[in-house]
């Protein structure tokens, strides 16, 4: 294995540093190190961070390999500084038993860029009627511990509260799409003005707030772990503020398109901008960024969503929903948050690691401590170019638009994924 000798980085903003990787494992920190067998890397002027983690990917494997696989969604990832991704579990067969998350889990090991745990789906099928073999994806060679029925919220409140009373036994955590179906029928875009003066019908806030409402109490209720995927509106932060000051034991993501664009988008009747939940107004964007800031939402989380082209150009209405993320979440973060390193460590790597569970990420580069990590050129601007991503498909938002810092190199166990901006395989 060969040992990595990282020279002048700033470890999280800190003064400038280096940093041996040996046997997968930080080795040493300090300025001035010297390791006459291993590879130097001239890293000055570049920021390292632990590895990102996204709690929201979409790998579509099994089922629609056409759009992304657990492969080139794996590539994406640690290009876009991600170590670990939680796979959804709206693939095709619905990962809802032990042997389809075992396999994705398997997928992941074998293109071996990033870890990839699976989420397991809380329903049979994601049909919402009855819950699935939780118990069995936990105790599989995936060590299951999030579920989800992502792509569908889990509507039935008698349902809700038996998935978040089962997974209590193994400290898991029940990730809810929240979206009141009812409230949402027939819906394009953002419920407002904009959806108005275009005749699109609309999503409201409260279709996504009513159900936040209700789990918090649920979860308050059985005293269980609740997620929030995808917040995207003010009233949902309030909601969530009121939560956390009771106690009750929730935690919540924001994506990085909801933290930068707004329902304006759909203006153009551009597909690209078609996304569940829908882009907000900028008054929701405002909140959502402060509560960010504050800790009210605790992580950034990409709900990367590839599509294949014949289902996302094409008319609004029929265009599936989702959008792509990881490539382009660092820099969102960074043109949002602005160089914040400590904060951008703690939303994209410390706190998502520990809400999953995952051991050996989320950790600051230290003297013995898994080298996790990756390194960023902060003052780096790069054009976002759709045909030059690593996913297989194209929907980013961000095409032809000059977005801050690059991924320079990624480090997984010590083994390099990406070096000089390119994936090592
Ligand atoms: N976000 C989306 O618009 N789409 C997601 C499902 C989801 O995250 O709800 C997808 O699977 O494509
Ligand atoms: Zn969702
Ligand atoms: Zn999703």
């Amino acid at each position: 294995m060969t040992a990595y000798l990282i020279r002048n980085v700033s470890v999280v903003g800190g003064a400038p540093t280096d940093l041996l990787i040996r046997d997968g494992v930080v080795a040493e920190t300090g300025a001035g190190l010297a390791a006459p067998d291993a590879t130097v890397l001239d890293a000055t002027g570049l920021v390292a961070l632990p590895g990102l983690v996204d709690l929201h990917t979409h790998l579509r494997e099994p089922g629609r390999e056409d759009a992304e696989t657990v492969e080139s969604g794996s590539r994406a990832a640690a290009l876009g500084g991600y170590t670990a991704v939680c796979a959804m579990a709206n693939t095709s067969p619905v990962a809802d038993t032990a042997g389809v998350v075992e396999q994705v889990w398997r997928l992941g090991r074998e293109a071996g860029l990033v870890d990839v745990q699976p989420i397991g789906a809380v329903t049979v099928g994601l049909a919402g009627e009855r819950l699935a073999e939780l118990g069995a994806m936990a105790d599989s060679a995936a060590r299951v511990r999030i579920f989800s029925d992502d792509g569908h919220c889990v509507a039935d409140p008698k349902l809700m509260r038996r998935a978040l009373e089962y997974v209590k036994a193994f400290d898991g955590v029940i990730a809810q799409h929240a979206e009141e179906p009812r409230l949402t029928e027939g819906a394009q875009m953002h419920e407002g003005e904009v959806s108005t003066r275009l005749g699109l019908t609309g999503w409201p806030a409260v279709a996504e707030e009513a159900i936040i409402a209700r789990d918090v109490l649920l979860a308050e209720h059985v005293g269980s772990r609740l997620h929030i995927c995808h917040v995207s509106t003010a009233g949902s932060v309030e909601v969530l503020r009121h939560a956390k000051a009771r106690g009750v034991k929730v935690t919540a993501e924001v994506t990085p398109h909801h933290l930068l664009l707004t329902d304006e988008k759909a203006t153009t009747y551009d597909p690209v901008y078609k996304v569940n939940p829908p882009l907000r107004t900028a008054a929701d964007v405002a909140a959502l960024r402060a509560a960010l800031a504050e800790g009210v939402i605790d992580i950034v989380a990409t709900d990367h969503a590839p599509h294949a082209v014949e289902d996302k150009e094409c008319e609004w209405a029929y265009a599936r929903p989702g959008m792509l993320g990881l490539e382009t979440a660092l820099s969102i973060a960074l043109d949002v948050l602005g160089p914040q390193w400590d904060l951008i460590a703690e939303r994209m790597s410390r706190t998502p690691a520990r809400i999953a569970g995952l051991d050996g990420h989320g950790l600051d580069p230290a003297p013995g401590v898994p080298a996790n990590l990756t390194l960023v050129d902060p003052a780096a601007r790069r054009v976002i170019e759709p045909a030059e991503l690593a996913s297989r498909s194209r929907n980013t938002p961000y095409a032809r638009m000059t977005l801050p810092g690059r991924i320079v190199a990624t480090f997984l166990r010590g083994e390099p994924t990406v070096l000089d901006g390119k994936a090592v395989k």
